[in-house]
């Protein structure tokens, strides 16, 4: 009997198992026990090693089964319960265990738009990853994200054609904590998380894919943004916050890497920092966060609450405004290696507010950089800001995409209402004829998504794509 094998098939087993399955194991013993206490024999001597065949369970069934359960478990679909208990068995295997695996393990929670064949959902066959591509960069063979730890690619499933956005992580730098929030807790601001895969030293999360790129990304290329761009993007950022802090949870890393955009809204991404506060106070045992974008309670670690992702969503808006996070221009990175200090003596930074920033959203910006948290707006105070509604004269009328395209009023628009899958309208948006209307009215903003995602699939990766 091969007993290493034998060994990575139970710490498979036990940590895959699910609650259903550990419940059922369990009652089963206890009846087994009440059977064997009524029959007078004891449990401990039915366990002992002289009367158990070394292929027999306590439940009596043969461990090559149980193996063999595993292996038929491989990849299945499951409940956010399950999916928890998967990657706590993933935290909690040693990697020399796991990368003994010859085939991946995962649980999807997405049943419609992902298609799991005979227990598996393999990467580059069943799910093809591509770089992404954005209206506003130049054509290119497009790119792929890099966070500190992992790539972020877009998926396509090979059969649904559903697309996805997947971040693989190395083994060694997962955590639950990734996909905890993420899958526990769902609305429409934040990315829904579809499922998590154990494949190659790697663990591979698939959610909600924000076609657009990152806030960053679109301030890379084009620049700083207008104020329209900003009410819209920052109207988003707080209804995902309003609902994250209404339970407590701090998101801990908001800054314009961590908001992507999608054909009609934004939503939050990177949960790997955030918490659920147990009581008032979060009192940190390590910097959670981006310093440039810091709240001054935050780093001076003793201790904080959901105000301070409001005071980084401020620190946001000024780069959005001015294409630089706040200090930077003051204080050149060059010469500033750590801005902690600078944070905790000068906050908060207002003299990095734009020039042409509209009294309405200083106004907005001062109550959310608020140096005293008690004294700083919350996300729902901050949404009835005046300036997040201003009257349609005053400002270009500010439309995602699908809204615009919805608006049968505007001729220009209502040539382009027919269609229906948003990514298409997006490059029919991006044709020459249209840019006109694009120049003239500001009327709606260039969300990025590039069309034509949805011609990728047409069989296995090719050179271009793969
Ligand atoms: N759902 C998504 N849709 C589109 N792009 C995404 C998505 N999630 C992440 N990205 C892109 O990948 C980048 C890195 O992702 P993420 O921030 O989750 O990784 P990280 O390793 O935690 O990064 P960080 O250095 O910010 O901690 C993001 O800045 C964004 O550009």
């Amino acid at each position: 009997m091969d007993f290493e094998n034998q060994n990575v098939g139970l710490e498979l087993l036990l940590a895959h198992m699910n609650l259903g399955d550990i419940i059922e194991a369990v009652e089963r013993l206890c009846s087994d026990r009440e059977d064997e206490e009524e029959s007078g024999e004891s449990l401990v001597e039915g366990l002992s090693g002289d009367t158990m065949d070394e292929n027999e369970l306590s439940d009596g069934s043969a461990l090559p089964d149980l193996v063999s359960r595993v292996q038929n478990d491989k990849v299945r679909y499951g409940s956010v319960a399950d999916l928890l208990a998967f990657v706590n068995m993933v935290s909690n295997t040693p990697a020399s265990t796991l990368s003994k695996l010859e085939e991946e393990l995962g649980v999807l929670l997405n049943k419609t738009d992902m298609v799991i064949k005979e227990g598996r959902y393999r990467i580059d066959l069943d799910v093809l990853l591509f770089p992404w591509r954005l209206t506003y960069k130049a054509p290119g063979p497009g790119h792929v994200p890099k966070g500190s730890f992992g790539k972020v690619h877009l998926a396509q499933d090979i059969k649904t054609r559903k697309r996805m956005a997947c971040k693989r992580i190395p083994l060694e730098h997962f955590k639950p904590a990734d996909v905890e929030i993420q899958a526990r807790f769902r609305h429409e601001n934040i990315a829904e998380l579809y499922g998590a895969l154990l494949w190659e030293k790697g663990v591979y999360l698939f959610m909600e894919a924000g076609e657009g790129g990152s806030i960053l990304e679109k301030l890379e290329s084009c620049g700083p943004m207008r104020e329209f761009e900003i009410i819209w993007v920052t109207q988003q950022v707080l209804r995902g916050l309003e609902y994250l802090h209404s339970h407590n949870i701090i998101h801990h890393d908001i800054k314009p890497s961590n908001i992507v955009l999608m054909s009609a809204k934004a939503v939050l991404v990177d949960f790997g920092l955030t918490v659920q506060m147990m009581e008032d106070v979060y009192i940190p045992r390590d910097l959670r966060g981006t310093e440039m974008y810091m709240s001054p309670e935050l780093v001076l670690c003793r201790g904080h609450n959901t105000k301070t992702d409001i005071y980084s969503l401020g620190t946001t808006i000024i780069h959005m405004q001015t294409g630089s996070p706040p200090w930077v221009r003051r204080y050149p990175r060059s010469a500033y290696p750590s801005y902690l200090y600078i944070i905790h003596k000068q906050a908060p930074p207002l003299e990095d507010i734009s020039e042409d920033c509209s009294p309405a959203m200083r106004g907005l910006l001062e109550r959310a950089l608020e140096r005293v948290p008690t004294r700083r707006s919350s996300a729902t105070e901050l949404l009835h800001e005046e300036a997040l509604h201003p009257s349609r004269e005053d400002q270009p009328r500010c439309w995602s995409l699908d809204s615009a395209l919805g608006d049968s009023t505007h001729p220009l628009l209502r040539q382009h209402s027919q269609m229906t899958d948003s990514t298409q309208d997006s490059s029919s948006l991006y044709t020459e004829d249209s840019g006109p209307f694009k120049r003239k009215g500001s009327l709606y903003i260039d969300l990025g998504a590039l069309a034509g995602y949805y011609n990728f699939v047409r069989g296995p990766p090719s050179a271009e794509y793969g």
